[in-house]
């Protein structure tokens, strides 16, 4: 019976440990109190709440977002747009409870992130940032992060669900690859498709992913993109969109600038507004001939 529960304890402490490793920006633990009275939230349904929130990072004065409202229904892709410094990083940060507001609440599901206890709100929003998307250890072992007791068969079935399984399985030592020694060196694409095999296996209500910068080439775009939409399927997801393919494929786009809420719509709404969206859509499509 002690054995029983010392292994428990044990498996839930390295589960805890994992999730915490893949829900954060690794150099910036969220240094955010504990619920006093936590609310369980075990199936977070996903849908965000901003409501009226102001935000100044600590030790600082400067308002970052002035009175922020924002109604994200559960299930809705929302591309984060705007030059930078204009706050994008910021909301994703409090979406994922990295930081609290200074006033005004960010809920998920109608309950303030700060009441959430804190393993349902790791579970139930992920975070993946360029920063995030390999660790040192097998291939097997970065997409089990998400999900710690994921047996092989779960974590090879998630990986094909994003389209990864077949390059894993050329790699020198398979899902076994060291990803961090030769030959086990993933390009760009093939780490972010890694990531999302995580996330999928993670299967959190709300995923929160900083897309990767690197240009990729055109096949291995495709790929991504589909590992991508496959991912965002059935949950909420704010993604900081770096790629055109990307944007057009999310249900809403935000373009912030300093903070506020420029314009909100779909793709095809704002390309018809003739602003900002539209001219970087303008942008992005010439640059891309
Ligand atoms: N840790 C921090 N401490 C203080 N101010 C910060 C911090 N991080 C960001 N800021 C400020 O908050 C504002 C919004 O930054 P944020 O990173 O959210 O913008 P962004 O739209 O994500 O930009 P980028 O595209 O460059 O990532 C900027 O003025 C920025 O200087």
């Amino acid at each position: 019976m002690y054995d029983e529960l010392a292994m428990f304890a044990n498996a839930y402490s390295s589960a805890t440990a994992a999730l915490e490793k893949i829900s954060g920006v690794l150099e910036e633990e969220p240094s955010v109190p504990e619920p006093a009275s936590p609310v369980a939230l075990p199936h977070a349904r996903g849908a965000i709440r901003f409501a009226e929130v102001e935000f100044s990072y600590p030790g600082t004065s400067r308002q970052v977002l002035p009175r922020f409202s924002l109604d994200v229904p559960a299930g809705q892709t929302v591309a984060l747009v705007g030059a930078t410094g204009a706050g994008k990083t910021t909301l994703a940060k409090l979406v994922s409870r990295f930081y609290d507001p200074s006033s005004g609440s960010v809920q998920l599901d109608g309950i303030d992130l700060r009441s959430v206890a804190d393993p349902d709100l790791r579970r139930a929003v992920v975070m993946v940032t360029q920063e995030n998307f390999l660790f040192s250890g097998s291939v097997a072992d970065n997409i089990a992060l998400g999900k710690p007791t994921a047996t092989r068969a779960e974590i090879e079935a998630a990986a094909a669900e994003v389209g990864a399984h077949e390059f894993i399985a050329a790699l020198p030592d398979g899902y076994d690859t060291d990803v961090r020694k030769r030959g086990g060196r993933l390009s760009a694409g093939q780490r972010q498709m890694v990531a999302f095999a995580r996330a999928f296996l993670a299967d959190p209500a709300v995923l929160v992913l900083d897309e990767a910068t690197s240009s990729l080439d055109v096949p291995t775009e495709r790929a991504v993109q589909a590992a991508l939409e496959t991912v965002l399927a059935d949950r909420t997801a704010f993604i900081i969109a770096h790629r055109l393919s990307t944007v057009l494929i999310a249900d809403r786009v935000l373009v912030l600038d300093g903070g506020i809420v420029v314009e909100d719509g779909s793709p095809e709404e704002l390309i018809g507004e003739r602003g900002r969206f539209a001219a970087l859509h303008t942008a992005w499509r010439d640059s891309l001939a």
